[in-house]
């Protein structure tokens, strides 16, 4: 079942001269198993629409259902996995250990079972065992986002939501992250993340989802999204565009530096072959 959202509008600051309309009247639906993007502008309304999956806020008018149940309901928040932006934010406990061991003694369970999705957790996050005994606030920024994630891992959710995972990471830290996206998502946990980072992003998204003032102005596949003009393009596909602007016959659709590369390569051998044929044969 997935998550369902109709007609949902959300203000903030209702009744008042400050009223603004977050979110206006917006429908989504997001099945198990994908990996969808959020993309738009500052203030577009992203971060509203993540809260709303796991009742962290509530719709002023319409309907949002999670595998057809209230998101503040208890069974949601463990199906429902938040990350955020800035992971310090979300860590308080005195170990690494603790930290992700929290939602799921928090849920109930054992301390035997809880030690297992704990190892499990660190395991896909690819931290050290070693490091669960130390104190969150004395690692880096992309190993305290790999813990974040590890305590959101631990309640084995069938949805991860996350808030710019790679903002603000090193190159490997952000190759880190994204790898362990990937697993999570090929063991069939749907990832949803808001991202303006479209260069490591774009080749795994299977949906993208773009907010503007409050309105879903896009949604579709990402060969969809490239064949929609004045989109934030990956920078990959804004290179494939120039160079069809400038008259190379290239396919712009490509998601990759590799599919890029192939498509180059392709062009060249064609415009090769074609210029040889024109060529008047030499007399022997
Ligand atoms: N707690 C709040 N009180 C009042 N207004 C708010 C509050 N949170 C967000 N807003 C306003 O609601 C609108 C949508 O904000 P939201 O944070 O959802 O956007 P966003 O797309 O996530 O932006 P960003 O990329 O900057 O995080 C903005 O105009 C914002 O200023």
């Amino acid at each position: 079942m997935p998550i369902i959202l109709e007609n949902v509008s959300v203000f903030y600051s209702r009744n008042t001269p400050l009223e603004i309309a977050a979110l206006k009247d917006v429908n989504l639906r997001i099945e198990k198993g994908e990996f969808v993007g959020i993309l738009g502008e500052k203030g577009a309304g992203k971060s509203t629409l993540i809260k709303l999956f796991n009742g962290l806020l509530h719709p002023d008018s319409g309907k949002v259902t999670v595998d057809g149940l209230d998101p503040s309901s208890k069974k949601v928040k463990s199906r429902v996995g938040m990350v955020f932006q800035q992971a310090a934010d979300q860590l308080f406990c005195r170990t690494v250990y603790e930290e992700i061991a929290f939602g799921p003694l928090n849920f109930g369970y054992s301390r035997k079972e809880t030690e297992e999705r704990v190892f499990e957790a660190v395991e896909a996050v690819s931290l050290d065992r070693a490091m669960l005994s130390r104190d969150p606030f004395s690692l880096s920024g992309g190993e305290m986002q790999r813990v974040a994630l590890a305590g959101a891992l631990a309640l084995r959710p069938d949805y991860l939501v996350l808030d710019e995972p790679i903002t603000g990471l090193d190159p490997a830290g952000k190759k880190e992250i994204l790898d362990t996206l990937k697993k999570v998502k090929d063991q069939g946990t749907a990832v949803i993340t808001i991202t303006h980072n479209l260069k490591g992003f774009f080749p795994l998204l299977e949906r993208i989802v773009l907010v503007r003032e409050g309105r879903i102005n896009f949604q579709g596949s990402r060969k969809e999204y490239l064949e929609t003009e004045n989109m934030p393009l990956p920078p990959v596909a804004s290179m494939m565009r120039e160079l069809k602007s400038r008259g190379v016959p290239v396919n712009p659709a490509v998601f990759t530096v590799e599919e890029a590369l192939e498509e180059i390569l392709r062009v060249k051998a064609a415009i090769e072959k074609e210029e040889a044929e024109k060529q008047p044969k030499k007399r022997v």
